[in-house]
């Protein structure tokens, strides 16, 4: 820091705020921190009373915090986010459409890690909305030496740390399994919960089948709904115990390669993922999923609609934060369930 005087400030960047109090017209900071002072600020400055100034030294090799702010956010990425302007050393990333959030934690924490920078996100795996905010970013001092962000570059290499893919998966078919349904002796009220959850996510239900029980039975109403050309299967119930329990082992025999049957989360536990060959998913949902807030099916349904592909370890690592604590009213998706950090 430098106190140099105020004529010879031009092009050097101020140290803190300058306050001006014009009694009954103007009271407010007529100059940030971090202001880079113009030939026109001169005599404004000198009319505050400011013949000398405590500045940063520009020098070569140093980078202001408005210029080190926008090699941060590029860092984080462009496709499918909306920047802010710079503020006061600061860009914010927003949502240019609805789609599924990702970071890269690992990378992610090896930039944080460095120190007087810093990059600040929303929790990925997460469904977010056009113009949701995603992410900020700035640097901790006023100037930063250019080396400092050249190393964090070098680190992120060339893919983003961030993320945004579109819902792209838009249609659904529904295999509803259980005896009692298909007979009509219980009410579907499990479809209605599923075709709410997916129209959420744009998705729209374009066939339906009562398979009834038996794993051939179910093998062979997800063969039907595969030749609508549905971008996913959904069963629902038939997921636990009892021996008329047939959903995985339809699934199975429908020739999905099963990436799980059963995540560490509750509600969900007895959820079953597979792929076809041709990557269209096919879920078994648990009866939990019928009634209760939050469940593993929101979990993983960002990521089907978004086609990411889940694979067993995004399953597994569900285990911490899998657990719904069950509040009186459901704030779901603004609470800790399924916010593992992977
Ligand atoms: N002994 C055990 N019992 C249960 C276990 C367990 O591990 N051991 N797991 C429990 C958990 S966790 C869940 S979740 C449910 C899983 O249920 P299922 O997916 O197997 O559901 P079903 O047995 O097919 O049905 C349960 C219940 O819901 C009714 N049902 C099913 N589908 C529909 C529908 N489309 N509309 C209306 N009602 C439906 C069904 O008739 C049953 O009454 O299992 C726990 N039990
Ligand atoms: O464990 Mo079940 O699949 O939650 O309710």
């Amino acid at each position: 820091m430098n106190y140099i005087k105020t004529v010879d400030a031009v092009g050097h960047v101020l140290c803190h705020d300058m306050t001006q109090i014009i009694v009954g017209e103007y009271k407010d900071a007529r100059f940030r921190k971090g202001h880079v002072v113009r030939e026109e600020d001169i005599p404004i400055l000198l009319s505050m009373g400011k013949e000398q100034l405590y500045v940063w030294e520009q020098r070569e090799g140093m980078l202001h915090e408005n210029d080190a702010a926008v090699r941060l956010a590029t860092l984080c990425g462009e496709e499918n986010f909306l920047w802010s302007d710079v503020k006061e050393g600061k860009i914010e990333l927003r949502a240019a459409c609805d789609g599924l959030f990702l970071v890269d934690s690992a990378r992610l924490r090896a930039v944080n890690n460095q120190e007087q920078l810093m990059i600040a996100t929303r929790h990925g795996n997460t469904a977010v909305k056009q113009g949701d905010k995603l992410a900020g970013t700035r640097i901790i001092p006023l100037v930063i030496e250019e080396t400092a962000l050249a190393e964090a570059e070098a680190m992120v290499g060339t893919a983003p740390l961030l993320k945004l893919c579109p819902f792209v998966r838009k249609t659904a078919a529904i295999v509803t399994t259980g005896g009692e349904v298909k007979s009509g002796r219980i009410q579907d009220t499990f479809t209605p919960v599923v075709v709410k959850k997916l129209q959420a996510y744009g998705i729209a239900v374009i066939a339906h089948c009562y398979s009834g029980d038996g794993v051939d039975n179910v093998a062979d109403c997800i063969a039907q709904m595969r030749e609508t050309g549905a971008d996913m299967i959904i069963c629902t119930g038939g997921m636990s115990v009892d021996p008329d329990d047939n959903t995985p082992g339809g699934i199975t025999k429908s020739g999905a390669k099963v990436v799980t049957y059963g995540a560490p989360v509750l509600p969900g536990a007895m959820f079953c993922l597979g792929y076809f060959a041709d990557n269209t998913p096919v879920m078994g949902l648990p009866g939990c999923v019928m009634y209760a807030g939050a469940t593993i099916f929101d979990l993983v349904l960002p990521k089907i609609a978004a086609d990411v592909k889940i694979a067993r370890e995004d399953v597994t690592g569900l285990g911490e934060g899998g657990l719904c604590l069950g509040c009186d009213v459901c704030h779901y998706p603004i609470c800790p369930f399924g916010k593992a950090t992977l």
